[in-house]
């Protein structure tokens, strides 16, 4: 039987972490749950698990065009998010392919050191992903360490993180999402939400887990996924903190260290069924 209704297409460009909890392998989970179909172009290869960062192998910017070209001369996407790019080069190679093809919803998630502290990003591709990229997205996703890079400002308060937020705007960006995520001093999260005039405060309950590796990756791919589908941004924002919510919640508690979130459990709770471990182990 064929579908009625025409699939929404997500695309990815990001690294690939072959433990599954973040990067490409975390996107594409979270785009098929959300009913996206999904696409990768993969910008490097890392050997990581809940451990760390175990190795960072990078993709000639002659593979990662290739692979842009791929998609773009056959296989239109709806939305796209960026995470792990490694170099100015990725950088300006996908700024290009964005302009030529006419690419829209773009979402950065400008993905820059892994959780135990290993490098994503070259500290020289910054000022590219400011000067090429951040202009032609719709939403940018950084976390507070990633926006005080960024912005090249401390962010303490929730005053610096607006004015934070107000710059990044001035650089291109149409939203702002600044996770809260690493304001650890707190039992409740706010992700602030900039438009450019209006400010947004989603709040939520802090976890307490240490399974929290791919939080940033699941939570701007289901933006996109979202985007995609033909959401607002308002809408694919509070979709997203939803879809994040559950999955740091529901913890799957894999591997000996910082654990993947459990991609599964939003649907599973949309849908009534038990999303925990009890739900994993019948
Ligand atoms: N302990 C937690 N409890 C509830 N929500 C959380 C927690 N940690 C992160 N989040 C939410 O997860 C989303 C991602 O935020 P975070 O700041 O962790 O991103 P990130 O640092 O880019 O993640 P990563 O680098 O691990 O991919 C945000 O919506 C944030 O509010
Ligand atoms: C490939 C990849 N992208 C992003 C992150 C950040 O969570 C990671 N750890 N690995």
């Amino acid at each position: 039987m064929a579908f009625l209704a025409k699939v929404s297409k997500a695309l990815t460009i990001a690294g690939s972490d072959c433990g599954g909890g973040a990067g490409i392998q975390a996107d594409l989970k979270t785009f098929q749950e959300l009913g996206a179909y999904g696409m990768s172009v993969i910008t490097a290869v890392t050997a990581q698990n809940t451990l760390g960062v175990q190795g960072v192998y990078p993709m000639e910017a002659a593979a990662v065009i290739r692979q842009l070209d791929s998609i773009g001369e056959d296989l239109t996407p709806d939305a796209i998010k960026t995470g792990m790019l490694f170099s100015a080069e990725i950088i300006q190679a996908v700024s290009a392919k964005v302009k030529q093809y006419g690419w829209k919803n773009l979402v950065i998630d400008p993905v820059m050191v892994a959780k135990g502290g290993s490098s994503l990003l070259q500290q020289e591709a910054i000022q590219s992903l400011i000067k090429h990229l951040i202009p032609l997205a719709l939403v940018t996703t950084p976390n507070i360490p990633e926006a005080e890079l960024l912005t090249r400002m401390p962010i303490r308060t929730l005053h610096d993180r607006e004015e934070a937020a107000k710059r990044i705007i001035q650089m291109g960006s149409q939203y702002v999402v600044i996770k809260g995520g690493h304001d650890t001093g707190k039992d409740g999260i706010i992700d602030l939400v900039y438009d450019g005039g209006h400010f947004a405060y989603m709040e939520s309950k802090r976890i307490d887990t240490q399974h929290t590796h791919g939080t940033g990756c699941t939570y701007s791919a289901a933006v996109t996924a979202e985007l995609a589908s033909g959401k607002t941004v308002d809408e694919a924002v509070r979709t997203a903190k939803g879809f994040i919510q559950a999955a740091i919640e529901d913890q799957l508690s894999i591997g000996g260290g910082h654990g993947p979130t459990n991609h599964f459990a939003y649907q599973r709770r949309m849908r009534g069924a038990a999303t925990g471990p009890q739900r994993f182990l019948q």
